[in-house]
Order: structure tokens, then sequence, then C-alpha cells
């Protein structure tokens, strides 16, 4: 069983803490006046969320100051089912000394930035939040064994784009295979592919497009994604987002995400390793926030008809026909093409409740 695998397992265990589980319910009462139930804790002090495993939060405070810390944290009843999430900003109060044995306390979540989710699948009914406040996702697949499949990473790109994530493509194992056939896939999507094979990793082209941003790392078991990782960031072995000082458990026991931080003398950036993303439910994703990931196919869609899918069957789709009449240029078709299958994937996706 890969770590992959264990990882899943244990994803159960943070059922109790997600609120975007798909059988919360709207709150009947609307918006309650919370501040009078709650100190407002103006002493709270904010950090990184590095990882989570089982209700314990390992944070980072005062990142990038001689002060910085890890600390070990608990959630605060008051924020009831709301979850906290790999790369959340949280607010501390409580023991933040970080010694060892001693728990802060999250009393609120900071507004996140993005969220990227998966829903719904044949697997697993319950909506997860998978991290916070990422900018960008590295998918990653393998030109050969295991073989690549467009619409697998098809359904990467849609839950990126739907979480208005910058998706990055990285092509592993090139010294297997040529993947320049798998690549025409994508050929209409401008999306930024890095490719990497077994002592060609591109370490420094990675890691540039890295600093100043935070980003998730996903790919299917064996795709070579800890080779990666374990490449970009050499200390991940023993770095932050492992151990858990206050339970004890050692490493890579449970389903959390992990960070890393990459270095470099022009910045920083965060690596976000999600082992627990091993399919993903796009039940949640609404199909317009595809079209407005691609500007210039959202503003000939203008010219759709009311209620127009934009997809191959749609009648007197504008898109379509700004294709047929050469109006996007050569590359037209295939960009029709990518984007038709991305919007097929949100389509076929099973909803909520159904
Ligand atoms: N030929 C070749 N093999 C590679 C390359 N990268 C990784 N591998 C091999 O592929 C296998 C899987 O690599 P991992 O890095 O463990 O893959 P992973 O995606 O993290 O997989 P899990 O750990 O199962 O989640 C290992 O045997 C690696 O040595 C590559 O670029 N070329
Ligand atoms: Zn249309």
């Amino acid at each position: 069983m890969s770590w992959w695998e264990t990882a899943d397992a244990g994803d159960d265990d943070f059922d109790e803490f997600d609120e975007d589980s798909i059988r919360t319910r709207p709150n009947p009462k609307g918006s309650r006046p919370r501040t009078k139930q709650r100190p407002e804790h103006k002493d709270a002090r904010t950090a990184r969320v590095l990882s989570v495993d089982r209700g314990r939060y390992l944070v980072l405070l005062a990142e990038g100051t001689a002060d910085e810390r890890e600390l070990t944290a608990t959630r605060a009843s008051e924020l009831r089912r709301k979850s906290v999430v790999t790369g959340d900003q949280v607010d501390l109060v409580g023991n933040v000394s970080g010694e060892q044995g001693t728990l802060a306390r999250i009393v609120r979540i900071r507004e996140r930035s993005t969220l990227l989710r998966r829903s719904a699948d044949d697997t697993d009914q319950v909506e997860r939040v998978i991290v916070a406040n990422a900018d960008q996702i590295v998918v990653v697949v393998a030109a050969a064994n295991p073989e690549p499949r467009a619409r697998l990473v098809d359904r990467y790109l849609v839950a990126a784009l739907d979480a208005g994530i910058r998706p990055i493509l990285c092509i592993t194992k090139t010294d297997l295979a040529d993947p320049t056939a798998f690549l025409e896939n994508f050929a209409g999507l401008d999306l930024d592919v890095v490719t990497s094979g077994s002592g060609t990793i591109p370490v420094a082209d990675i890691v540039e497009r890295l600093i100043g941003h935070s980003t998730v790392f996903v790919g299917h078991s064996g795709v070579g994604k800890s080779t990666l990782v374990n490449a970009i960031v050499p200390e991940a072995g023993r770095a932050i987002g492992h151990v858990n000082e206050v339970t004890g458990r050692g490493r890579h026991t449970s389903s959390s995400t992990e960070s890393y931080r990459v270095r470099t003398e022009a910045g920083s950036g965060w690596v976000i390793d999600t082992p627990g993303v091993r399919s993903f439910g796009l039940g949640h994703v609404d199909p317009a926030n595809i079209l407005k990931a691609y500007t210039d196919l959202a503003e000939i869609a203008e010219d759709c008809p009311r209620g127009c899918t934009h997809l191959p069957d749609a009648p007197d789709c504008a898109i379509t026909e700004a294709v047929e009449t050469g109006e996007l240029g050569e590359g037209g078709p295939a960009r029709l093409d990518s984007f038709h299958r991305l919007l097929q994937s949100v389509v076929s996706a099973p909803k909520l409740g159904e």
C-alpha cells in the first residue's frame, strides 16, 4: 500500500471537522449576530496552517520574522463545524509560546483567497475542502507507467479553474515516453507545461515558478510526485508539517496535506503536497467558472443564445461559430476541443443529491 492510499484511508478522520460537507444545511436563522456570543479576541495572533492531523493543527506563527515558530493548536468550539484546512490563515489565542506540550487555540479563520475543493464522487459522498489560499496547482502526470489519461487531467484542471487557481502541468517520466502526442490534448488551453525525466528533473525551472506563490501538487499514485517534491524541497523528509509533538504521532500517518517552504535568494514560496487527493468529484463546479477562465471565449460567448451550454450540440453557440469562421485562428479547433472536454467533465459529474 502506498502512502497515498494510507492517507486516503485516514480521510474519514476529518469528517467531523468538515464544514463544507454537502450534508450541511443552511442556517434557518440566517446570519447570527455572533459577536454577542463570543469575545473578539483582540490579542489574537495570525498564523499559517501547515498541516492538519485529526483535530490538531501544526501552524506557523510570525512567518518570516526572527520570532517565527511552529506551534500545535486546537480548534475553539466557537468555530463549530467550520473546518480549518492546510493553507488557512488563522487567529490564535492561548499559549502561543510553541513550547513542547503547549496548545494554542484557533478562534478565527481569515478570509480565504481560494479554496480547492472536491465533491462527491463514486467512492465518496462528502464534499471536502483540500487546501485554502493556494494560487497555483501543479498537476503531475506521467508520460508512461502509469499511462496518462487526458480526462483525468481535465478533472484536475476544471477543479483548479473553478477555484481560480492557476494550473501548471508537469509531465514526468519523459525518459520512458515522448509526451508530445498526449500534450496535444491541451494545445488550446494556454497551459504552462513542464517536463521532467529520470535524471533531468528541471528543479530550477519549477522552483522559479514557486517563488512568491502557494502551490498545491496533485497527481495519482505512481506518477512520481514524491520524487518531484523531494527534488524541489530536499529537506522535505525532515521538514515542517510532519511530526505532531502533542499526539506523538509519527510521519506520514494521516490524511494530512503537508507544507514545505522553498527558499531561494530570490524569495520563498510554499509547496503543499496532497497525499489525499486521489480523485476529483466535480459536482460543485459551475460551468460558468470554466468559461470565465478563458477570457477570449467568454467574450465571444456574450453573443450566445440565452442558456447556451457551449457544448458541441448547443445550437447557434457563438464560440463554435467563431471557430468555424476562423475567428479564433489556426489553434481555434484545438482550443474548442479542449474547452468542450473540460465542460463535458463538469456536465457529466455526479451532482449533489443524485
Ligand atoms: N523512469 C522514471 N521513473 C520515475 C521518474 N520519476 C519517478 N519515477 C519512479 O516512479 C515510481 C513512483 O515514484 P514516486 O515518486 O513514488 O511516485 P508518487 O507519485 O509519489 O507515488 P505514490 O508515492 O504512490 O503516491 C518510483 O519507482 C520512481 O523511482 C522519472 O522521471 N522517470
Ligand atoms: Zn455558446
